[in-house]
């Protein structure tokens, strides 16, 4: 990892960049692929598996057998472990539906809101280089308590032609039935426009390479909605010189595995504990069978030594990171000073990869800064707020002047009318 020690303010910019990728040449191909999958549907994503997957499929969905003999195909341990972390998922999203009064504006003015679960949502789970089962559970649970009607699952087959059992597995649990075999643009595309067997969505989730991306933002110009455009991981780790050397490698590495694009960060006040973190990492990632993967991210990633906890702070709040965990004395007091960040772990005892399984907050979070302004997926995220008002006559009569008097200033007659034709 790169070290900047005790940088000017002039360099803040620089160190919060992420990783560069041109991604003209993605476009291009994502492009290609969005055309040759409106024009030619089923055949074509059969064609993008074949060439992008390695598989031969005979039908794009996975069928009743494939999806039971998955639960049986599962460790007992790891069918616990995914059911334990769903009713963890489950209970913090549930707390997020909540029954909103209606407000009397004024006399005879009645105002409300009622959430309405979107028809048609599309998840995408990544499976490239690792099957992202959890993901079915951060995005399949909060679509179910919604109420969204249609729920179509799009991952990338293994060479077998197979999903992973556990994504299957998952996705069973979240009550969803259908599940297509299509990865990367191609699998964006079939959501977005539908296909002969895939039915076009209103909304596509889910994380994925920078294709899924590419291909997402695309999408959108054309008018289907997005949940965000979820990039590589990152995590900012904010620690004092108390901190566990070996607690903050270990966080740095759990987001680095993810992928030679993800970033991590430390910030710091402490130079000893910079020394101690590298020799930590060293001795780690020596370690992990994704080693060569997370050492390509460290080498794009960065430890700041900065004059005080305080100013370390306030780079963290600007970086804007995905995860940001507070490894010091006064995490606490610190989280309250949190402005900027996806998702944030406090104290010792909370490791990140806690947050990305069960402790039941969702990890589909905000990447490359959009934390400054966006929010991770939540059960709202598959809702749509429907608002309500009823006047009665004396509600109107109140607010006549009001509404007559605007609509002329902007030369709208007819809304001016339309009042006073129920007056008259
Ligand atoms: N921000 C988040 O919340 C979050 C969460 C989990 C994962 N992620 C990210 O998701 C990503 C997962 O990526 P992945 O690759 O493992 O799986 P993936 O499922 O996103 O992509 C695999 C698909 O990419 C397409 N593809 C591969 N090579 C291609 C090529 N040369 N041209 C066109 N298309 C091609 C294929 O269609 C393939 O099926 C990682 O970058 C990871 O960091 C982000
Ligand atoms: N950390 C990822 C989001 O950035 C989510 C994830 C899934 N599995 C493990 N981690
Ligand atoms: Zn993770």
């Amino acid at each position: 990892m790169e070290i900047i020690k005790y940088p000017q303010r002039e360099q803040w910019k620089a160190i919060m960049e992420r990783p560069y990728t041109d991604n003209g040449a993605v476009l291009d191909t994502v492009r290609h692929v969005l055309r040759e999958v409106r024009r030619n549907g089923d055949a074509a994503l059969l064609e993008l598996a074949r060439r992008f997957d390695g598989a031969e499929l005979a039908k794009l969905e996975a069928d009743a057998v494939e999806i039971q003999s998955a639960e049986a195909a599962l460790a007992p341990s790891l069918k616990t472990a995914i059911r334990a972390a769903a009713a963890n998922i489950e209970a913090f999203h549930r707390g997020q539906l909540r029954e909103e009064a209606a407000v009397e504006t004024a006399p005879g003015i009645r105002c409300w809101r009622r959430s309405v679960g979107i028809e048609r949502v599309g998840l995408y789970i990544p499976g490239g280089s690792a099957p992202l089962f959890s993901t079915v559970l951060m995005l399949g649970i909060p679509a179910r308590l919604a109420g969204c009607a249609e729920v179509v699952l799009c991952t990338p087959p293994g060479k077998d032609g197979k999903v992973h059992p556990a994504i299957l597995y998952a996705a069973s649990l979240c009550g969803i039935s259908r599940v297509v075999k299509a990865g990367g643009a191609g699998a964006i595309a079939a959501l977005a426009y539908g296909t002969d067997t895939i039915p076009r969505v209103d909304k596509i989730f889910g994380p994925g390479n920078q294709y899924v991306t590419a291909a997402k933002q695309l999408v959108q110009q054309e008018g289907v909605a997005i949940d965000m455009p979820a990039g590589p991981s990152e995590v900012c780790v904010l620690a004092d010189a108390a901190a566990q050397a070996a607690y903050i490698a270990a966080d740095l590495l759990s987001q680095a595995e993810h992928g030679p694009d993800s970033q991590v960060l430390l910030l710091t006040d402490s130079e000893a504990l910079i020394v101690n973190v590298e020799a930590e990492l060293e001795c780690q990632v020596a370690a992990l069978p994704r080693g060569t993967i997370a050492r390509k991210a460290l080498e794009r990633s960065r430890i700041v030594l900065l004059r005080s906890l305080d100013e370390a702070m306030e780079l963290a709040n600007a970086y804007a990171a995905e995860h940001l965990i507070l490894q010091c004395a006064d995490a606490e007091a610190r989280a309250e000073q949190v402005r900027n960040a996806g998702s944030v772990f406090i104290g010792a005892w909370s490791p990140e990869s806690a947050g990305d399984y069960a402790t039941g907050t969702n990890h589909t979070l905000p990447t490359n800064g959009f934390a400054r302004a966006s929010s991770g997926v939540s059960t709202d995220s598959f809702v749509r707020k429907i608002t309500f008002q009823q006047l009665t006559r004396e509600g109107l009569q109140g607010i006549a002047a009001t509404v007559t008097e605007m609509a002329e200033a902007e030369g709208l007659q007819a809304h001016a009318e339309a009042v006073r034709v129920r007056l008259r």
